[in-house]
């Protein structure tokens, strides 16, 4: 078992302020690798997306690999669009984003990250997944990553708090959180 302990991880992502969130959030744990690379994503469940996106990354890399797949989930539309926000949020915009629910009263929106780790080509993914309960609003604070300026947890967008405040209470802080205690629980083996 002990072999099998990362001594780095191997994180695929094309997403810059992914990067650096997880950088940051993961500190001095484990020395975190990055390799960009385009990953077909297929259609499923959260999980089923992450699974997938790890065995293509664990297949092109040919080693360990990283990665993570992050939804928006909003309840009025039973989870959609869920995995599949990146592109409505390509197409309408942070200042456009919060209309999708005009029609509905009920604003409230779930992040979910989700990491899976994978040893190698043929190895099942681990996951590990934290989930931020909020509110769609129309954007409010700077424009920097992705919907953050229409996610509203407790009075604040994401985009209107300091990094170290969103990554202690994020989708992403809660998943690492159980990558980290995965990673501590491998330390305790050597
Ligand atoms: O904390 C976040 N706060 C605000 N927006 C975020 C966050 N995390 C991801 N996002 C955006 C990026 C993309 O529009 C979509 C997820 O899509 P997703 O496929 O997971 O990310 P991606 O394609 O940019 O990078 P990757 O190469 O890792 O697949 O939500
Ligand atoms: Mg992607």
């Amino acid at each position: 078992m002990v072999s099998n302990v990362p001594k780095h991880l191997n994180f695929i992502t094309g997403n810059a302020n992914k990067l650096a969130e997880t950088r940051a959030i993961l500190g001095d744990t484990i020395e975190l690798r990055n390799q960009s690379l385009d990953l077909l994503e297929i259609q499923g469940t959260v999980e089923e997306v992450s699974i997938d996106k790890c065995r293509r990354a664990a297949e092109a890399i040919g080693g360990p690999v990283l990665v993570e797949d992050t939804c928006l989930c909003f309840k009025a539309m039973n989870d959609l669009p869920g995995p599949y926000i990146k592109w409505f949020l390509q197409a309408l915009g942070p200042q456009n984003l919060h209309k999708m629910l005009d029609g509905f009263e009920d604003k409230s929106a779930q992040a979910v990250c989700t990491f899976a780790y994978s040893k190698g080509p043929g190895h099942q993914p681990i996951v590990f997944q934290g989930r931020t309960d909020g509110r769609l609003v129309p954007s409010r604070g700077p424009i920097v990553f992705g919907w953050d300026p229409c996610f509203e947890y407790q009075g604040k967008t994401y985009a209107e708090m300091d990094k170290a405040e969103k990554n202690k209470i994020s989708h992403r802080g809660k998943a690492l959180d159980k990558l980290k205690e995965w990673l501590h629980l491998w330390i305790d083996y050597r």
